[in-house]
């Protein structure tokens, strides 16, 4: 039975580099291994359909294979749960080097497949340029991906993962614990009692109950302090302005404007991300409209604080106390104000860390992480379309026909005419809102673009790159009446406003225009131009266009069996007998130059052209 077709493409990796320091790296676990052009988990030539990795350990067979085939090489940042490390170890080396300054971290991100990290590494656009184009996952073990440089990642076509809800509870807990602690001045209390004082008309605290708490951002993490605030008696608002209504009132909460929740809230928890738009959202302004003493509570990100404003509103008594898991830098500076101030408790980002959501949070990027470099597509991608496994499988046949089409079609182009826009067709019975064509676009897009540039597109930088090319790509579906159980019929991607160095394939309108089908699993082209064909779109073609007569297909034939090119296939379409016709010649080799120009030099063969596929 034929395999289906690996989904590896997706997310390719641009031809290997061959630095002499990649050459000169280890090839142990533990160390930087060399980077070789596919990994066993991309060669396996199976589509890896369950998102999970399998949990027991590969047979012993299974893992000599995989290090005689070479391995992904994995570099991880920060300490990262014990079960997370196994994982990956059962399939990719793994480098583990804490606390590289930023110039270590570029000098040893060209050597790896994937890099895992939590919140203290910046992985910045000079990370991505220092990869040379071999990084192909980002892991997050974590939720903010505010250190990691989207934009950029999404550039060098390499694909962002998080693990989004494991470290949720340790995260709402952390902030419900920095409330009740800073409200019953736990850690200052504790400090004195240390230093050998007894002071308890000091830390004379206040009550949660019956309190208002505004949580602002109401997420994951937000509706989960929420819950748990609700059983210590206090009234919550929320402000969060994407956050659907009824998912808030499920739980009692009601949703309100910013300014009202500021204004009337005892408590301010934060759980917002860190965004352009919530950069330093919390400045001397928003301080100003606060209840006069309420009290602070940040376990989302130091940036969304104006820190010098929070330290002038508990100076000047509008906030009365904070509790910080989180700065703007991390660490602060060893004499930052705010961090020493008396009104304020700190913590060094411990939001996240238990043991059980480090554990929680290391096996799922690490499923994550190892399920990309197979060439699946995460369902926690950050920077690319998430489309679900069954989407992809069902798809995977349609995605090579794409490529293939895509590199067919741009061959067809006379040198010197720019391409702008792409046509792409989906003829189907299925509903339109059935069919989701993202990675099949990304893929006619990888067709066209790759063989024409240095430029190497995958699913998630595939819109970006066309994009710069100033290519239009447009889709458009042809609804079909028949069983929506097949989910494409044929595509045809057609090319407006160039010139074809084959004439034959321009459509009566004068675009270029192809068109295949998958057939028994394999992608077919059967449409060039006007000419119905039935080709196999596997290694090399050539497409020749002649008067319809008895005898070319044989002098042809021969002329390609004397140079010893193996003829796969072979399909002729003609407008009607005795007119216009079109051969498509499938061959295994590429001919010599002189078997083209014997070819050409067929009295009635009008043109032809060479393909590689
Ligand atoms: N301290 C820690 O260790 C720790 C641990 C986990 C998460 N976090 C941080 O907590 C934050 C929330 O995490 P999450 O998992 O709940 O994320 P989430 O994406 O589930 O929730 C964030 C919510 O913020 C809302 N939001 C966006 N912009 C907003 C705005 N301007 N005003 C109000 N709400 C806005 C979104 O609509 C969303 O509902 C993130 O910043 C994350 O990095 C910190
Ligand atoms: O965004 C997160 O997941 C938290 O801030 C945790 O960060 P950490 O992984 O560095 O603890």
């Amino acid at each position: 039975m034929a395999l289906a077709p690996p989904l590896c493409h997706l997310l390719a990796a641009p031809p290997p580099s061959t630095s002499a320091a990649a050459d000169a790296a280890h090839d142990h676990a533990g160390a930087l291994a060399p980077h070789r052009r596919a990994s066993p988990l991309r060669r396996r030539g199976r589509l890896f359909l369950a998102c999970r990795v399998p949990a027991a350990a590969p047979s012993a067979r299974g893992v000599a294979a995989e290090a005689a085939a070479g391995r992904p090489t994995v570099l991880v940042t920060e300490k990262l749960g014990d079960a997370g490390l196994e994982l990956l170890r059962r399939f990719a080396n793994v480098d583990c080097a804490y606390e590289l300054t930023a110039e270590e971290l570029r000098a040893k991100v060209s050597l790896v497949d994937a890099l895992v990290v939590r919140s203290a590494t910046r992985v910045t656009r000079e990370v991505f340029e220092a990869a040379r184009g071999r990084l192909r996952v980002v892991g997050r073990a974590g939720v903010g991906i505010d250190n990691v440089d989207l934009q950029a990642a999404t550039e060098a076509g390499c694909l962002v993962v998080n693990a989004p809800t494991a470290n949720t509870v340790a995260a709402a807990e952390h902030a419900i614990a920095l409330l009740a602690a800073m409200a019953r001045n736990v850690a200052q209390a504790d400090a004195s009692l240390k230093a050998g004082k007894w002071q308890r008309n000091k830390y004379v605290g206040v009550s949660l109950v019956g309190k208002t708490l505004a949580i602002m951002g109401f997420g994951k993490v937000g509706s989960e302090v929420a819950r748990r605030a609700k059983g210590l008696g206090m009234d919550i608002i929320s402000h969060d302005p994407y956050a659907p209504v009824d998912r808030a009132r499920a739980i009692g909460v009601d949703l309100v404007s910013f300014d009202e929740a500021i204004s009337t809230a005892d408590f301010i928890s934060l759980h917002m991300p860190l965004t352009p738009s919530t950069a330093k959202l919390f400045d001397d302004e928003t301080f100003a409209n606060m209840k006069k003493g309420v009290r602070i509570i940040n376990v989302a990100r130091g940036g969304v604080v104006d820190e010098d404003a929070l330290l002038r509103a508990l100076d000047n008594g509008t906030v009365s106390q904070a509790a910080l898991d989180v700065f703007t830098e991390e660490p602060p500076p060893k004499d930052s104000k705010l961090v020493h101030h008396e009104h304020v408790t700190v913590t060094p980002h411990l939001g996240a860390s238990t043991s059980e959501a480090q554990e929680g949070v290391a096996l799922e990027i690490a499923e994550a992480v190892l399920g990309a470099l197979k060439g699946e597509l995460a369902a926690t991608a950050v920077n690319a379309p998430m489309v679900p496994a069954e989407v992809l499988s069902e798809l995977s046949p349609y995605v090579v026909l794409a490529e293939k089409l895509g590199r067919l079609v741009v061959q067809l182009v006379a040198g010197g005419s720019g391409i702008k826009g792409v046509k792409i067709g989906y003829s189907s019975s299925r509903d339109p809102d059935d069919l989701d064509t993202r990675v099949l676009r990304a893929m006619v897009t990888k067709g066209i673009i790759e063989p024409i540039s240095s430029a190497f597109v995958n699913i998630v930088n595939a819109d970006y790159v066309a994009k710069q090319r100033g290519l239009r790509i447009s889709e458009e579906r042809i609804l079909l009446d028949g069983s929506p159980e097949i989910p494409i019929d044929s595509i045809q991607v057609h090319l407006a406003n160039v010139e074809s160095k084959f004439a034959g394939a321009l459509s009566d309108e004068g675009d270029i225009r192809v068109e295949g089908e998958v057939k028994d699993g394999k992608p077919h082209l059967t449409l060039v131009g006007p000419f119905s064909v039935d080709v196999s779109l596997e290694g090399n073609l050539i497409l020749c266009r002649q008067v319809d007569q008895p005898g070319i297909i044989g002098k042809v034939g021969s002329i390609l069996g004397k140079m010893n090119v193996n003829v796969n296939f072979m399909s002729v379409g003609r407008t009607a007998p005795g007119k216009q016709a079109i051969m498509a010649i499938g061959v295994d080799e590429e001919p010599e130059k002189e078997a083209l120009k014997l070819i050409g030099d067929i009295p009635s063969v009008e043109e032809f052209v060479f393909i590689k596929l």
